[in-house]
């Protein structure tokens, strides 16, 4: 793990979402597209302080997990004239008003990526994507979608999950999005503005106990993984 110097340098400028580059939506419901919004120089050192994470999916956001490099990422992306930006673009008002909740994702399984619209308990969503490239077409790209039931009736274009990319959408009724399966490591941070306090709180039990039943998971499949391949013929 890297320690950086605590300059106050921002990574993620707010004006990196208002410049012209990001796509920004309001139908079928309020999302945006940002693209490159971190330097490059700073790939390196995120990679290295990326919580190697047991278990697959989401899991809740550790700081001591974490190098310094993410811990300061993390903070400038609830940061509150960062949120506010990102509110700004999906036509919510003062998003630093509601709680944040953060959650990160080394590795994928196949069962994830259904298409879904978010939990109510959700005002907004980002994802900031870490992956130094993306060399597979659809599976594991993000995308937004028309309707619940179908991958192809996409918003715009699919989205590769590549280093600095961020995207956010409003949750809503219809804030339909997914991925194709896909399997293997697949780095991402995402930050969610709750609706209250206890929704932080029942979230962040509920992510608790989802990391200690993955880490269990993982023991029994490595355990019985070993012993069904001794027993091959
Ligand atoms: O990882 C992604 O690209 C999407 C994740 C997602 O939609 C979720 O966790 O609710
Ligand atoms: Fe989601």
């Amino acid at each position: 793990m890297t320690t950086i110097a605590t300059e106050r340098s921002s990574w993620l400028q707010p004006t990196t979402l208002t410049n012209g580059n990001t796509l920004v939506r309001s139908a079928p419901f309020p999302f945006f597209v940002g693209k490159d919004v971190l330097s490059r120089d700073l790939l390196p050192k995120l990679l290295e302080d990326f919580p190697r994470l047991r278990g697959a999916g989401y899991l809740p956001y550790e700081k001591a997990h974490c190098g310094d490099a993410i811990n300061k990422l993390i903070e400038q992306l609830v940061a509150p004239d960062f949120a506010d930006t990102i509110g700004d673009n999906l036509g919510i008002d003062k998003l630093s008003q509601y709680p944040t909740y953060v959650s990160i994702s080394r590795f994928l399984k196949k069962r994830h990526g259904n298409i879904h619209t978010d939990g109510k308990s959700k005002i907004a969503t980002a994802l900031l994507y870490l992956n130094p490239e993306w060399t597979v077409d659809g599976n594991g790209c993000l995308r937004f979608l028309n309707r619940i039931d179908d991958y192809d009736d996409m918003v715009v274009p699919e989205i590769k999950p590549t280093y600095g990319t961020l995207v956010a959408f409003k949750r809503t009724e219809n804030s339909f999005h997914g991925h194709l399966p896909f399997e293997g490591e697949r780095l991402v941070i995402q930050v969610a503005w709750l609706a209250s306090e206890a929704d932080k709180a029942r979230k962040a039990r509920d992510g608790r106990l989802s990391y200690k039943l993955k880490r269990i998971q993982g023991w029994l499949s490595r355990i019985f993984g070993r012993e069904k391949q001794a027993g091959q013929p």
